[in-house]
């Protein structure tokens, strides 16, 4: 028997903790709210989930009552796919007052049914050909609306600023103006003009929309005309969506998940759904290569230890686990790692931070913080990279700024955090 794990948090000031984690865990396998009959014979118990443990913390100054409750669930009660994973573990459950899912842990026998990231962290570094620093990724802005002349020249001045990867907001569909094969075609061109230059190699993370069974579709056609990465709002789709696109051999270029929508899900302390499975996970289970997220400093915040515990997951060799079994060391290493992109609000002075909190693999990620540079688009990509070369040379950024004028720039205009 093999199982999956899934751990919620769950408030009450009088509630019977141990009641209700059986309630779970007998009421979303075999039985209801009710005793059934059935739920009690013999040839149940294989589908009857398990209460793991259940810890009670009660109530304090800072905090309400609640209870750390974690259920098993026979992964042969579901088939072997996310949506039936999350309506099992939280369909119901989800609306049944202030309870949160905190953590799930994957059967080895549910981890083998996914592929992951198809090229993960090592595949997008040797794409690039850089290894050696954290990358850097600007977004289009204020484009909606803007011709393929218009959206070409924003997209060469983001190239020029020595940027790695360039994807489109996601706030961009398809339109007449620039759908998916001319923009991919135009930006392309754009990027081998700028790597004339440059000799910098980008990746465009062209943006995927459309209806849903179109989307395969709609990736391929992005590639023949020469698209090399994928941007996707992973959450308006469903994750099967996303995995469906990063398992298909067809679709040979990397995936970037955007977290929008994820606000509907995550924050509450109460209700919802852990940013670390939402965003970590299952991002990377269904085969996000870049995973977005909001950072701890920028314009969208999310606490930095959800932020943290996001990309530990995103970087973590360990996926799956076994309830109550000896098994071999299980390791989750056959799904590759994908990159951390904490985003929003992030300009050239929050490099230290952002390079402090997640090391060399993550991506540096900004629209207005570089767009909005006092020098223009081009001078805010350099800003970047200057203030990443300070970083990763050991230099304060106030004293490399005093060479390099546009982190001057960018410094004078939105600042400076180190601490
Ligand atoms: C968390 C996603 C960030 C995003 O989509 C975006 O467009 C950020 O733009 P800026 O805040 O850097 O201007
Ligand atoms: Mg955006």
């Amino acid at each position: 028997m093999s199982y999956c794990l899934a751990t919620y948090r769950c408030f009450g000031e009088q509630t019977d903790f141990h009641k209700k984690a059986q309630g779970i865990a007998v009421g979303l396998t075999v039985g209801s709210w009710t005793d059934l009959p059935e739920a009690k014979k013999a040839n149940m118990q294989k589908h009857l989930g398990q209460v793991v443990s259940v810890e009670i913390q009660e109530a304090s100054a800072s905090s309400p009552r609640y209870a750390d409750i974690q259920i098993a669930y026979p992964d042969v009660n579901f088939s072997l796919d996310i949506p039936a994973l999350l309506v099992t573990v939280f369909g119901k459950l989800s609306m049944d007052g202030q309870i949160k899912l905190i953590d799930l842990h994957f059967s080895e026998r549910f981890l083998s049914a996914f592929s992951g990231p198809k090229y993960g962290i090592a595949g997008i570094r040797s794409q690039l050909g850089v290894h050696d620093r954290p990358l850097l990724m600007s977004i289009f802005k204020s484009v909606i609306g803007h011709d393929m002349q218009e959206l070409a020249s924003q997209f060469k001045q983001q190239a020029l600023g020595g940027v790695d990867l360039i994807k489109d907001d996601e706030i961009l569909f398809e339109n007449p103006l620039t759908p998916i094969e001319k923009r991919v075609a135009a930006c392309m061109q754009a990027a081998a003009e700028a790597e004339a230059e440059t000799g910098q190699k980008l990746l465009y993370a062209v943006n995927l929309t459309g209806p849903t069974f179109q989307l395969k579709e709609q990736a391929k056609k992005a590639i023949d005309h020469g698209a090399n990465a994928l941007l996707f709002n992973v959450l308006a789709y469903g994750f099967d969506t996303l995995q469906a696109l990063a398992s298909d051999p067809e679709i040979t270029i990397p995936v970037a998940a955007h977290p929008a929508m994820a606000g509907a899900m995550y924050p509450s302390p109460n209700y919802g759904i852990g940013a670390s499975v939402l965003l970590g996970k299952l991002m990377r289970l269904a085969g996000a290569d870049l995973v977005l997220f909001p950072s701890p400093y920028g314009s969208v915040v999310m606490p930095k230890e959800e932020n943290l515990a996001i990309q530990q997951v995103l970087l973590t060799e360990e996926l799956a686990k076994h309830y109550g079994y000896q098994t071999p060391q299980l390791s989750a290493n056959k799904l590759k790692r994908s990159l951390p992109v904490p985003s929003a609000g992030i300009h050239p002075g929050l490099t230290p931070l952002i390079l402090r909190d997640f090391g060399q693999d993550v991506v540096v990620n900004a629209g207005g913080g570089i767009h909005g540079h006092p020098m223009g688009t081009a001078a805010g990509g350099r800003a970047f990279r200057q203030a990443i070369d300070a970083v990763q040379q050991g230099h304060g950024l106030k004293e490399y700024a005093a060479q390099h004028p546009e982190l001057q720039a960018a410094i004078d205009a939105w600042g400076l955090r180190e601490n």
